[in-house]
């Protein structure tokens, strides 16, 4: 059965496989068996494959002509690392999805990153219609709200969350991917008020009004906004405010949420923003509630409307989103992990190097990416010996010592490894998958993996293998007790994270993997200020030795919780979104039959973008001038390649001088 659009005519299929035969280079695919492709994004091809060596599934990513130009080649590396963050420098997080390799191509112009392989994502599932029940909105909620908290933890902002980047497999599991927007926010406050950093480009219907409104602040709340309007998308089945360009897109989501107060207003520190905004609260009001149709669960609207706020430090952030009713029943703080450090990414949007630095920027983070885990590892180590130094246990060593080289040990195939030594809070490793809250585990499934202390699982069976109708077959575990009480923190409890985040804590640079402080620590003097309540020890120079690990390896968190990495996956599969057999799944991704060469390529069908949501040309534009753009078409797709310090944004905030005159040509019509 075909998932989306109309079977693609022979000629076409034929063209498309012979251009990815070749679009796949021979060291590729002697090492991975290229089956099909999934899809097409704004850089490159992405491909299902399998490693030969290992039987494993996964998907390639080709990034083309990386270093084309200067903007390009700063992009490619500020994606290419902010993915590569995912296993490394985020841990090992279930719901982030892995990149596994980065391999250069021959040609010194393209870059393949191979990543973990997941079975579709929510755009395709939503677009299908009716295949998410409530228990699955509920669940994709939550795991998207842990993988949300767990980058804010490090101060990272993922910037371009939309139903596209959020994976899923066929047991309802999710892994966010697609970082190419991320940025530290730690980064983003010291460079605050540089027009080159305040410009940013996400995907036109998930952005936040502040930014539509060309505010310079970034916060957490961009993603809080994103992942309110995913789960619009949800339970509406089609996007929330899919607005046709960035007015409208304002438009759309002011007529929906409750007005602004003037405080709110200013908060955004929206040059134009006031006006913007007195303008269209004149408009009719539809609510959420009403946009939303069909009466939807009261959790659900309420968790809605705690997301869509105006106001971004009015916005629920991700931990206490996790503390909500409507995901209450999946919720276990020890499974919902953070970081204890900031990462900082370290090609700064604002850096201009040439074409060739950046290149050998990215060739230098692919060979410090390949050693880079058991530098981690080492890195990792020494923390747990600060913490015995701490203790007067050993003595004191500077940790700068711990940086990348790769001679100790690395990994013989130079392939980057994932650290695996440390498990979840609770000791079962498995984080969420071999934990005991996901609504995809059968509490039957005949697996030895399956913890011994597992609790009763949300169980659900595909009752109607064609339909995909399926029930819950036993309740939670922490249903049964009841959900605990849900403390939603009052907004000023987050202000201090988020004027001066990572101003209490060590700052970790993810390619040299040593903790840095940043230069607003330096002038604040915080590098010699101790953390309240686990007391940092230094090394001679001053630099902070972090909170250590626990005895299994585990980074424990002063609150006792385990931070930033779970340990090596023990799945236990089940049915959950879908159906057991992948013929009858109507959510995987089909395999097209090889193509005679042995190299299997059919043309993207499931993940392509509809033509509305693919990304738009962008003109290069002068740097810092900002061209608002009132009636154009303009897709929601985001262009990241604008956010670019010497590339202004295009399309997505708002100038005075374009809204004047939208206005005055309004007025006179
Ligand atoms: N790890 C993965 N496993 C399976 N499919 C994937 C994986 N990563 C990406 N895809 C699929 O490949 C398609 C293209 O992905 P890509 O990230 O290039 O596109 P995008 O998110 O639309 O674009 P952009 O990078 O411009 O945001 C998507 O439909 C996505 O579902």
């Amino acid at each position: 059965m075909r998932l989306f659009g109309k079977k693609p005519n022979n000629s076409i299929k034929r063209q498309k496989a012979t251009m990815n035969v070749t679009e796949v280079e021979d060291h590729i695919s002697q090492r991975y068996e290229v089956k099909r492709r999934l899809g097409k994004g704004a850089y490159g091809i992405v491909w299902k494959a399998v490693d030969r060596m290992t039987g494993e599934t996964v998907a390639i990513k080709k990034i083309f002509d990386a270093f084309r130009n200067r903007t390009d080649a700063q992009l490619s590396c500020i994606k290419t690392h902010s993915m590569s963050l995912s296993p490394q420098e985020f841990g090992d997080h279930p719901n982030i999805v892995k990149l596994l390799d980065v391999i250069r191509a021959q040609n010194d112009k393209d870059i393949y990153l191979v990543f973990e392989y997941m079975d579709t994502d929510l755009h395709a599932v939503i677009k299908k219609g009716n295949l998410l029940k409530d228990v699955h909105k509920r669940y994709v909620m939550y795991q998207l709200l842990k993988a949300t908290k767990y980058l804010h933890s490090g101060n990272v902002i993922h910037r371009d969350q939309k139903p596209s980047n959020i994976l899923l497999d066929t047991d309802c599991f999710v892994k966010l991917c697609d970082f190419g927007l991320a940025r530290s926010l730690f980064q983003t406050q010291e460079d605050a008020g540089n027009p080159a950093l305040t410009e940013y480009v996400a995907t036109r219907w998930y952005r936040a009004p502040e930014i539509l409104l060309g505010s310079s602040r970034y916060t957490k709340g961009v993603d809080m906004w994103s992942v309110g309007c995913i789960l619009g998308e949800m339970l509406l089945g089609k996007p929330l405010f899919p607005g046709t360009s960035t007015i409208n897109q304002v438009e759309k989501i002011m007529s929906a949420i409750p007005h602004p107060t003037p405080e709110d207003v200013i908060s955004i520190r929206s040059e134009y923003g006031a006006s913007v905004i007195q303008r269209m609260l004149l408009r009719p009001q539809v609510p959420l509630e009403e946009l939303l149709g069909a009466p939807v669960d009261a959790d659900a609207l309420d968790l809605l409307n705690r997301l869509l706020v105006f106001n971004p430090d009015k916005r629920l952030t991700a931990e206490q989103g996790l503390k909500h009713p409507y995901v209450a029943r999946f919720h276990n703080l020890a499974k919902e992990p953070g970081l204890d450090y900031d990462v900082i990414l370290p090609v700064d949007d604002d850096i201009q190097l040439s074409v060739t630095q950046y290149r050998n920027k990215l060739y230098e983070m692919i060979s410090e990416r390949r050693c880079g885990g058991w530098a981690q590892k080492r890195w990792h180590r020494r923390r747990r010996k600060g913490e015995e130094e701490q203790r007067g246990q050993t003595r004191r060593r500077s940790l700068s010592g711990a940086r990348g080289d790769c001679t100790d040990g690395g990994p013989p195939n130079g392939t980057a490894s994932t650290p695996k030594d440390a498990g979840t809070a609770d000791g079962d490793g498995g984080g969420d998958e071999g934990g005991n809250k996901s609504p995809s585990i059968r509490k039957d499934a005949p697996s030895t993996k399956q913890p011994a202390t597992s609790p009763v699982l949300p169980h659900i069976q595909p009752t109607n293998e064609k339909s995909g109708t399926m029930h819950v077959a036993s309740q939670p575990a922490n249903e049964k007790s009841g959900p605990g009480p849900v403390h939603y923190q009052p907004a000023n409890d987050r202000t201090g994270v988020l004027l001066s985040p990572g101003a209490q804590k060590t700052t970790y640079n993810p390619i040299t993997h040593a903790p840095m402080l940043s230069q607003l620590q330096q002038r604040n003097g915080l590098g010699h200020r101790r953390q309240p309540q686990q007391p940092l020890s230094t090394t001679a120079d001053n630099i902070p030795i972090l909170p250590s690990e626990g005895a299994n390896g585990n980074t424990v968190g002063d609150n006792g919780r385990v931070r930033g990495r779970s340990a090596p996956v023990a799945r236990i599969r089940s049915f959950s979104l879908a159906l057991a057999h992948p013929l009858n799944n109507p959510l995987l991704r089909r395999d097209e039959p090889l193509a005679p060469s042995g190299l299997t390529v059919t043309s993207a069908r499931l993940n392509q973008r509809s033509p509305s949501q693919t990304r738009e040309a962008r003109p290069q534009v002068r740097f810092s001038k900002k061209v608002f753009q009132s009636n154009a078409n303009v897709s929601a797709a985001g262009d990241p390649r604008a956010k670019l310090g010497s590339y202004a944004q295009a399309y997505g905030t708002i100038s005075k001088t374009d809204l004047d005159n939208l206005l005055r040509s309004r007025h006179q019509h």
